[in-house]
């Protein structure tokens, strides 16, 4: 099985590891033919203004979209979350708008730039999930079809929605692969 990550700007590199370490072949995706043979996508954290905006420029929105509408799974961190809501507050930015959620960028405060927290997520069982917030956004407000499966302070973090899953924060800066393990097992079902 293959597994893109988007290769734009930002964190794509350390998703790319945590794949093969998860033991999936990882590919770097640039252009809207290399998206062609993957099983899903990851979306990495970064400057989610940036990467749509280069998104559209390298003819990679439509094909995303295309390939979604066929049953691609794809997760997003942080700035890759902000890209799949269909609502982003106070902005007009670009995006793929596929989960039916409601997000705050730079959500958590000019004081708390960077955060760590230990959170709680039944679906996963075992220990906490040790989660690396940075300029990090929420998910305000969801629609029904939108599964919750973490909140910080009552503000979710993580979500999915079908073959599509959301989290707030950095799972490939820390040495839990719980995330990305679980996204695999996404696209297999
Ligand atoms: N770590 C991140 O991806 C930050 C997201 C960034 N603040 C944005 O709005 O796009």
């Amino acid at each position: 099985m293959k597994v893109g990550v988007l290769a734009l700007q930002g964190a794509f590199r350390e998703h790319r590891w945590m794949l093969e370490r998860c033991g999936v072949e990882a590919v770097e995706i640039r252009k809207p033919q290399e998206l062609d043979d993957v099983a899903g996508l990851i979306i990495p954290g970064g400057e989610s203004t940036t990467i749509g905006k280069l998104m559209i420029e390298w003819g990679l929105m439509d094909k995303i979209k295309e390939r979604a509408a066929n049953g691609l799974a794809i997760y997003g961190t942080c700035a890759g979350m902000i890209l799949l809501a269909k609502d982003i507050i106070g902005s007009d930015q670009p995006r793929l708008g596929l989960m039916d959620t409601v997000v705050r960028r730079n959500a958590f405060g000019r004081q708390r730039e960077s955060f760590e927290a230990d959170l709680n997520v039944p679906e996963f069982g075992g220990k906490p999930v040790r989660a690396v917030f940075i300029r990090a956004p929420y998910i305000e407000s969801v629609g029904p079809a939108v599964q919750v499966l973490a909140t910080v302070n009552d503000k979710i973090v993580i979500a999915r929605q079908g073959k599509f899953l959301a989290t707030a924060f950095h799972p490939e800066l820390t040495d839990d692969d719980r995330i990305h393990q679980y996204f695999i097992k996404m696209i297999q079902e």
